[in-house]
């Protein structure tokens, strides 16, 4: 039996370190986020320009993701566990959710995107067994996202990391906004790297055990 297993969490809240690590195990693929499409689709860049001005190009850049989550979903697993980096839920209940919210997405660009969602999970089987949830605090990913120094992400405040991670908080932890489409293991993460190599060790049966 193949499982699947998604790494959630803010921006900057160690992902993809943690996919890293457990790149190593010869049982588990590691699928990264696309993120060098969203930077990069035929010359343009949705990332920057969404972040330059939400409101204008908020939806090109969360089609786009909407499309490449789907791609990573439906490509062929080919190690008994697979491991990714977020999913299409969080991209629409975290990302395109704070973009309404926040009133920066138009309420037509949301209805489009909304359709397109359900109809996606609606009309195609998008199996997850797990979701890890790398349980940080905003002003620890505001430390990190500097420090990662993204161009892109020069322009993100505190304010937004603490939007993305009340939304986490209320999908993941108090389960009041979307459905949460597997098991939720959460690992407090705002610890140094060793402390959290050492966690990833401990919670590693936990991990694999979605293959069983
Ligand atoms: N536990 C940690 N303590 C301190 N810095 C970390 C830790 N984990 C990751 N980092 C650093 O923080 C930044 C963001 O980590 P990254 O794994 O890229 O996060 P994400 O994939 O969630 O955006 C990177 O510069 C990374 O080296
Ligand atoms: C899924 C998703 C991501 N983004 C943005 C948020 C960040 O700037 C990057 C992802 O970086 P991370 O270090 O992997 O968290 O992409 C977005 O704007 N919309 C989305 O749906």
């Amino acid at each position: 039996v193949k499982a699947v297993i998604c790494v959630e969490g803010n921006i900057a809240s160690g992902k993809t370190t943690c996919l890293e690590y457990f790149s190593k195990t010869s049982s588990i693929e590691v699928l990264t986020e696309p993120i060098s499409k969203w930077r990069d689709v035929r010359g343009h860049n949705p990332l920057a320009l969404m972040y330059q001005d939400p409101q204008r190009w908020g939806i090109t850049l969360q089609t786009y993701v909407q499309l490449t989550m789907l791609d990573r979903h439906l490509s062929a697993v080919a190690a008994p566990v697979r491991m990714m980096e977020r999913s299409l839920f969080s991209a629409k209940y975290i990302f395109v959710e704070n973009l309404f919210r926040s009133g920066k997405m138009p309420e037509v660009d949301y209805a489009v995107l909304s359709e397109w969602f359900d109809w996606i999970t609606a009309n195609i089987c998008i199996p997850v067994d797990l979701i890890v949830y790398l349980q940080t605090s905003p002003q620890t990913c505001h430390e990190r996202l500097k420090q990662r120094c993204r161009e892109e992400e020069k322009v993100i405040p505190l304010e937004y990391l603490e939007s993305i991670h009340q939304l986490y908080e209320e999908w993941l932890i108090r389960r009041s906004s979307w459905p949460v489409p597997a098991p939720v293991l959460v690992i407090p993460a705002d610890h140094n790297l060793q402390r959290m190599l050492h966690q990833y060790e401990e919670n590693r049966a936990k991990i694999l055990a979605a293959s069983l």
